[in-house]
């Protein structure tokens, strides 16, 4: 901001900082505990690993990076869901348990999107590579 204090800049950088931080700690957090975002990590090396060698097109990247991206979202607001869910009510309630299905039912909306566009993007080459032989 034009005539703020070096000061004041440097503290805003920190706190920015400091802000990715949190959110690298939380995807490690999650990483450690949900089982389900590991098999995401191994479903992510895979895409990515096939991309290269099928040779994908840029606007393939694209929806490919696209899916990985709204899974790993979806399953890291899923895990926070959870953790909210079970802080604020351990005992079983009615709407606890709606609030978990709903979660987990985004997550499986996203996941057979990201099905889908792996099977339409991998799908033909994986075909054609396996009729050659
Ligand atoms: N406090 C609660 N009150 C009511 N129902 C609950 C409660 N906690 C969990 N449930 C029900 O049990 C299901 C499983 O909950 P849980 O917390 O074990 O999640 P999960 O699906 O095992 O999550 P993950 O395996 O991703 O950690 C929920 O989707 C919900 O239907």
């Amino acid at each position: 901001m034009p005539g703020a204090k070096p000061d004041a800049h440097a503290g805003r950088l920190r706190r920015r900082i400091a802000s990715f931080g949190h959110a690298f700690r939380g995807v490690a957090a999650a990483l450690r505990t949900e089982v389900h975002l590991r098999f995401h990590a191994a479903a992510t090396a895979a895409a990515v690993g096939l991309g290269f060698c099928l040779g994908i097109t840029r606007l393939e990247w694209a929806l490919v990076a696209l899916a990985i991206g709204v899974v790993w979202s979806a399953e890291l607001l899923n895990t926070a869901v959870e953790a909210l869910t079970d802080l604020v009510s351990p005992e079983y309630h009615a709407l606890a348990g709606r609030a978990k299905d709903v979660a987990a039912g985004a997550v499986l909306v996203v996941a057979v999107a990201a099905l889908v566009v792996g099977l339409l993007v991998f799908g033909p080459p994986l075909l054609a590579m396996i009729k050659e032989q």
